[in-house]
């Protein structure tokens, strides 16, 4: 599709050879890392926390069965969905969301002259105590029971996916996704965190895991 598009356009070959590894970065870290990252930080938290590994399995098992999700069964999956918005608060794959100002614009008293670059620093507004409360830093899916606007006193602050116009395209793909992941592991494996496990988010494109998580699985069925 990228290639045809490229091909069919009037841009010149060099733009249109960027255009095709824009696309390809596009792809591979927008639709790829930031999904596979945010599986990796759930499942540690579900292997650091066993109260919440066995609330979602339960809960996977009652809706599921022994069949795979449908789109109604992902739907109920509420524990599951708490998690993984508990786990996007805390290890938020995207660090930063900017945008420049394309002309000069005003805040408040605050002037933003054209051609600044905003960045909105996600990890802190994620876990300001004076937002989520004293256990900001804590990791507490319940907080979520009652949705977003449940969960903290300014809910467009929690944005995991950016926000606005330009928010992410794929934000439903990725909880689909992960929800159909996360449950079907829950329900097949149990899981315990590694004592090799050395607990060190790193913040490069994405906030990923130092070292890796070195997670100790045990079939269940
Ligand atoms: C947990 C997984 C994901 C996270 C945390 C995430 C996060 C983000 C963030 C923070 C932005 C910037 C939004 C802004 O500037 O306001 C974004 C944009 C975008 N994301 Fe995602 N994303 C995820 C998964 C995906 C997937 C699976 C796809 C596609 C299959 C995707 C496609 C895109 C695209 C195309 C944009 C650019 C939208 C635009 O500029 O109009 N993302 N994402």
């Amino acid at each position: 599709m990228v290639l045809e598009g490229a091909k069919n356009s009037d841009l010149s070959q060099e733009a249109a050879n960027r255009f095709i590894v824009d696309n390809c970065k596009n792809i591979y870290l927008a639709g790829f890392e930031t999904t596979a990252v945010s599986a990796t930080w759930s499942l540690m938290l579900l292997a650091a926390y066993p109260e919440w590994q066995d609330r979602v399995r339960s809960e996977a098992l009652e809706i599921c069965g022994s069949h795979l999700p449908d789109s109604d069964m992902l739907r109920k999956m509420k524990q599951l969905n708490m998690v993984i918005h508990e786990s996007l608060r805390l290890y938020s794959p995207v660090p930063v969301v900017s945008r420049e100002a394309l002309k000069d614009m005003k805040f408040g008293d605050l002037k933003v002259p054209e051609g600044v670059n905003v960045w909105s620093l996600v990890l802190n507004l994620h876990t300001d105590p004076e937002i989520w409360g004293p256990d900001a830093f804590e990791f507490n899916p319940e907080r979520f029971a009652n949705g977003i606007t449940g969960a903290c006193k300014l809910p467009h602050l929690y944005m995991p996916f950016g926000v606005g116009p330009r928010v992410c395209l794929g934000q439903n793909l990725a909880m689909v996704e992960l929800k159909i992941l996360l449950s079907q592991l829950v329900c097949n494996f149990s899981f315990t965190l590694s004592p090799k496990y050395v607990h060190s988010p790193a913040i490069r494109l994405v906030i990923e895991p130092e070292f890796g998580v070195n997670i100790l699985v045990k079939k269940l069925r």
